[in-house]
């Protein structure tokens, strides 16, 4: 080949490779970052507490409530083991941490106070510190209307001392579905937080994280499920956020958590559930999801929430396909020797089992019947005091 002929890269080609080596170093140094116990590490985590040593009441919640939709219970010494073990969780100055003597945290205070719920009866629920953990919510409470999820959150590969104000969509979730199971709900934690919200509903209809960031199945349960407690859910954009939802379901009939990737069998609860959710929502609404845009305020009726409004009457089609759903789940999630994976190829875990199974459960619901007191545990509340 003649020297002339040799294929010249263009400049732009030349830039294009100058990003992707760029790109290739950052991912390079971030897969070299020691983990931090965020909440997917963890969620990801393996088969036995060793592996989720900040994740201690997530494992506890994931069997219980998983044991709950089989319709079986836990025997009594279990019980007293469990609900001892989160009594060791829990700080003094209100919250609970991922273990014993470990910083309170939102994710983990909604796990372990949904363990004992699970679990009920007086030693369980009695066991939770309700005027302690109503502080503990005020503190992590941020003007904008999101919550922290920790009260200092230091990322040591940034600089020394830099200090992030952690909002994520499961902040107000966590937050405000502990104030309403605990009854320990009011206008000063509600303040904002349907603001912060509907700053994270994007272009494509679905919730994200925080502002600016891109839509997910977990946060849009998180974000609609909040929306409900605090009565201002009619202020989303309903029509565009369905529309999003009923294209999560994927060729392969399970749901994916966003656009353009795969199907995972957690995103059954996700996204199955934020259907089940908006259903109920929606058959109150005279507007038939004509939903006025912009200034109306609407009043906090905290006697419409939880179970009163799990309970609630569809008259909704369904919209999405259950029983390929079912499938999916059935056939392609399930391991051998019990336990539910995220898809064929992976292993299973006990995160998967657990919304793996409320999916389900979500599914083979029949039109109109309610929902079992088990399913409604997630995110919904009902009243213990
Ligand atoms: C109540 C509460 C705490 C709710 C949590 C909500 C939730 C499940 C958020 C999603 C976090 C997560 C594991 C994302 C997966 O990202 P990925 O990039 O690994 O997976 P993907 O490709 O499926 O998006
Ligand atoms: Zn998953």
């Amino acid at each position: 080949m003649e020297a002339s002929e040799v294929p010249v890269a263009t400049v732009t080609q030349r830039s294009q490779k100058s990003v992707e080596s760029q790109v290739g170093r950052i991912y390079e140094s971030f897969a070299n970052f020691p983990r931090t116990p965020n909440f997917e590490y963890y969620l990801k985590g393996g088969l036995d507490n060793s592996q989720a040593p900040s994740a201690r009441p997530w494992v506890c919640f994931w069997n219980l409530h998983s044991l709950a939709l089989l319709g079986e219970s836990v025997d009594a010494q279990l019980q007293n083991n469990i609900i001892y073990f989160l009594s060791r969780c829990q700080d003094p100055n209100g919250g609970y941490g991922g273990g014993p003597g470990q910083m309170p945290h939102l994710a983990t205070t909604y796990a372990a106070v949904c363990s004992l719920v699970t679990l009920g009866g007086h030693k369980a629920l009695s066991s939770i510190n309700r005027s302690e953990m109503y502080m503990f919510l005020q503190q992590m409470k941020h003007p904008s209307g999101g919550f922290r999820s920790l009260e200092l959150y230091l990322i040591p590969y940034f600089s020394p001392g830099f200090m992030m104000v952690e909002k994520l969509m499961s902040g107000p979730a966590t937050a405000i579905s502990v104030a309403s199971i605990l009854n320990i709900l009011d206008d000063e934690l509600v303040q904002n937080v349907g603001n912060y919200i509907l700053s994270c509903q994007t272009y494509e209809g679905g919730i994200s994280a925080e502002p600016g960031t891109e839509a997910h199945g977990g946060y849009t349960f998180c974000g609609v499920a909040t929306m409900i407690m605090i009565n201002q859910v009619n202020q989303l954009d309903l029509p565009r956020l369905i529309d999003w939802l009923v294209f999560q379901q994927g060729k392969e009939c399970g749901f994916k958590g966003r656009t353009n990737k795969l199907v995972d069998c957690c995103y059954s609860f996700w996204q199955g559930g934020t259907f089940a959710l908006l259903q109920r929502a929606c058959s109150t609404f005279d507007t038939k999801l004509v939903i006025p845009v912009g200034g109306k305020s609407f009043e906090v009726n905290f006697n419409d929430i939880g179970y009163n409004f799990v309970k609630r009457r569809v008259e909704m089609e369904p919209l999405f396909d259950g029983l390929a759903l079912q499938l999916y789940l059935l056939l392609c999630s399930q391991e051998v020797n019990g336990g539910l994976k995220d898809k064929p190829g992976e292993s299973r875990d006990f995160y998967h089992t657990c919304y793996a199974l409320s999916g389900l459960s979500n599914a083979i619901m029949k039109q109109g019947a309610s929902l079992q007191h088990s399913d409604s545990v997630m995110l919904l509340s009902f009243e213990v005091s």
